[in-house]
């Protein structure tokens, strides 16, 4: 059996949708498919879940609420039509989608905008259930609740309850192909929560480890992962087989083709995952798996994400002193904060941040209270970070690649706000400004991967006119 998930870009139109129920059908072992919400069609467009939120955020603000509702309407209407489904289904899908967009009352804000995304996502799953039944498939729409996606209730943020995989893997029994949809589960109390954004790549991989797929398929818009982001250097190299680690690394760090909180029931049920285009199946894709062959080429990945900010605090005989580290960590939180890293010399120490978790309230209190607390000598935020990392197994037996990553970036006058190994040894990263981090990834892809100047994308351009 293999679970199938396809994005949002793989559902866009009634055209996507064809392609995607071609693609199922080809494959008898395709039984479980999981689906997002119709994505974008093309570049300027509005994925549908975007539609939902402007939609619910409206609506919670007593705001008009007509056009916010009638875009998102159009979208299955036109689907729907394309489709050729009838226009009874056309209204039964209408009315369930319309009972949750009026379904305000007794709901917190929280609850409201989370039930209101997951629309996205359960009506594209009926609309392709229709669509394999009009093609004289077995199909079935799944909900999440009767399936058990049994999930923490932090509202946008849910995760799996270990007790969930149980009845999950009951859908291996299933008749047919299974249609499921992404993005969400319930609660114990049986509370609607969403996953993070792009978060139906994790439905996918709970539903392989629950069911022991053969191989977990996840269908997107590009013929596989590349070794940098392909919106930033124009036809990149291709990764054709890359470990579970150092997916993990990237997806964190950029890679945005797969949600970095989606390997994880994967890895665990030791299930392979295969990155493939939904606009070209044919193409063979990226594997992750836990052992690749060729682990000899040092640097698989390089990625970059913004919006991160640093906390530096130095105090002479910083090393000496028993409990520093405990007492700083604890002030973060008290303030319901987590930390993403820890660099650290002899008498100083900077605690990586994500710049949305900390307000400027907080990091006052913050500031103040490892002054005080901690009698720190020197405290400084800086924000406005970018994270760069180079992340390969190969890098773990080679030599040098610190000196070689180190020397790019300086020949391409970037300057180092920190460095930090993984304790991994499987990643390195680069703390640099934010509009440095394009130019920084640059240099490393040529260094890494390089030979000839690789095209830069048009959109990348600006930010690298002095490469
Ligand atoms: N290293 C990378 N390799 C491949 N794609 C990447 C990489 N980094 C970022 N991406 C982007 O990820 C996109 C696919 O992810 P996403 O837009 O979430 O697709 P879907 O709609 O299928 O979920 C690609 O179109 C590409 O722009
Ligand atoms: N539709 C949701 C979940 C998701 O995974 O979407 P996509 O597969 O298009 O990234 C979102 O946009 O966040």
């Amino acid at each position: 059996m293999k679970v199938a998930k396809f994005g949002g870009t793989s559902l866009a139109n009634a055209e996507q949708i064809k392609k995607v129920c071609q693609i199922v059908m080809a494959d008898r072992d395709r039984r479980l498919i999981v689906v997002s919400a119709p994505g974008k069609r093309h570049k300027e467009d509005t994925k549908v879940t975007d539609l939902l939120i402007a939609y619910a955020e409206r609506s919670l603000a007593g705001e008009p609420i007509g056009e916010a509702k009638q875009a998102i309407f159009l979208r299955y209407r036109e689907i729907v039509a394309d489709l050729g489904l009838s226009a009874e289904i056309g209204q039964a899908i209408e009315a369930e989608l319309e009972e949750v967009l009026a379904n305000k009352a007794g709901l917190s804000a929280d609850r409201f905008m989370d039930a209101v995304k997951a629309a996205g996502e359960d009506t594209c799953a009926k609309v392709v259930a229709r669509y394999l039944q009009s093609l004289g498939e077995v199909a079935t729409y799944m909900n999440p609740k009767d399936a058990g996606m049994l999930v923490t209730d932090e509202a946008s943020n849910a995760h799996i309850l270990p007790e969930a995989y149980a009845k999950l893997a009951t859908l291996r029994e299933r008749e047919g192909i299974v249609i499921f949809p992404g993005f969400f589960g319930y609660s114990r109390a049986g509370d609607l929560v969403t996953f993070s954004r792009g978060g139906s790549d994790i439905t996918g991989s709970i539903l392989a480890a629950a069911v022991q797929a053969e191989v977990y398929e996840n269908f997107t818009d590009v013929d596989s992962v590349y070794v940098v982001n392909p919106n930033l250097i124009d036809d990149p190299k291709k990764v054709t087989e890359i470990t579970y680690r150092e997916m993990r690394e990237l997806s964190y760090s950029g890679f945005s083709v797969f949600h970095e909180e989606a390997l994880i029931p994967a890895y665990q049920a030791d299930i392979p995952v295969c990155i493939k285009n939904t606009n070209n199946p044919s193409a063979p894709g990226t594997m992750i798996v836990a052992e690749r062959g060729s682990a000899t080429n040092r640097v698989s990945g390089i990625a970059s994400d913004g919006g991160f900010c640093s906390i530096y605090v130095s105090k002479y005989l910083m090393n000496r002193e028993i409990g520093f580290g405990r007492k700083l960590l604890q002030i973060l939180e008290e303030e319901e904060l987590s930390y993403e890293h820890t660099p650290s010399g002899i008498d100083n120490i900077s605690v990586i941040l994500r710049e949305r978790d900390l307000t400027e309230e907080k990091e006052q209190r913050i500031v103040e209270r490892i002054r005080q607390e901690l009698f720190a000598d020197d405290v400084a935020v800086q924000h406005s970070l970018a994270l760069v990392m180079i992340v390969g197994e190969g890098m773990r037996q080679s030599v040098g690649t610190t000196a070689r990553a180190t020397t790019a970036l300086a020949a391409a006058k970037i300057n180092l706000e920190m460095i930090n190994q993984g304790s991994s040894e499987v990643s390195m990263m680069f703390g640099v400004k934010a509009e440095e981090a394009d130019r920084a990834v640059i240099a490393l892809y040529q260094e890494f991967f390089g030979g000839e100047e690789p095209v830069v994308s048009s959109s990348a351009q600006a930010a690298s006119v002095s490469v």
